[in-house]
């Protein structure tokens, strides 16, 4: 922490920084000097899907101040949370990254590649080009409903658990527990492992 003083301080023209901006100032640059890990799922049942998948990971990987580190193996999946048939499948993966962006300015980042690939919002769970969601972000928990970490549904989204346990299967779910445990709760139905396919993780 920078110590706010005013001691020694000849010049009176010159007015003390106030230690509110101190703090910021500080925690900025802890945050640049500490990059935190993110996990992101990542989808698209529109257009396509594996190259779009690629395109957002490489304008992820495009980001100042962001790495990807992890690229798990394509799934093809049922539509979660729909009625069956309504849909054209998914494809999903996750990736970690890490990152000295704050949790806000990564979902607009996410956001703003949504929309480069014109992502168009229309209904709930809707069919899209691609999602960019954040899982999880270091151990933050948050209930704001512009940014809820981690994310609500992830505990019940096979074609969450299943990608993040193949590139993690150590990870924890802040607040809800090993990632191997929820997806043997919740199981695999429906999340299918396509071998066939690769996504790259950028050089
Ligand atoms: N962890 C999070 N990741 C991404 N968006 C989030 C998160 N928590 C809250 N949101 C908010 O959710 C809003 C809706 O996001 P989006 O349209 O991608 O939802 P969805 O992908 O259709 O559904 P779901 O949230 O169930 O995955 C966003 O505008 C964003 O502010
Ligand atoms: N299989 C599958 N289903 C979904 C997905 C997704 O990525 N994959 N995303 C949703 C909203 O985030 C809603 N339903």
């Amino acid at each position: 922490m920078t110590a706010f003083s005013t001691e020694g301080q000849s010049d009176p023209t010159v007015q003390p920084v106030p230690a509110a901006v101190v703090e910021q100032v500080d925690a900025a640059d802890t945050t640049l000097s500490n990059p935190k890990r993110a996990v992101l799922s990542l989808g698209s049942n529109l257009g396509n899907r594996l190259e779009t998948l690629q395109g957002a990971i490489d304008a992820l990987e495009d980001t100042p101040g962001l790495r990807v580190k992890a690229v798990s193996p394509v799934y093809e999946t049922e539509p979660w949370g729909v009625a069956p048939g309504s849909q054209p499948s998914y494809f999903n993966a996750v990736i970690v990254v890490k990152t000295t962006l704050p949790p806000s300015s990564l979902l607009e980042r996410g956001q703003a590649i949504e929309e480069a690939f014109d992502r168009v919002r229309e209904e709930r769970w809707g069919p899209r080009t691609i999602d960019v969601d954040i899982v999880a972000y270091a151990d933050v928990v948050s209930d704001d409903p512009q940014l809820t970490l981690p994310h609500p549904r992830a505990r019940e989204r096979a074609f969450v658990l299943a990608p993040w346990h193949d590139v993690d299967p150590d990870a924890q779910l802040p607040g809800a527990g090993a990632v191997a445990d929820l997806l043997t709760g919740i199981g695999d139905a429906g999340v299918l492992p396509r071998a066939d396919l690769e996504l790259r993780l950028p050089e």
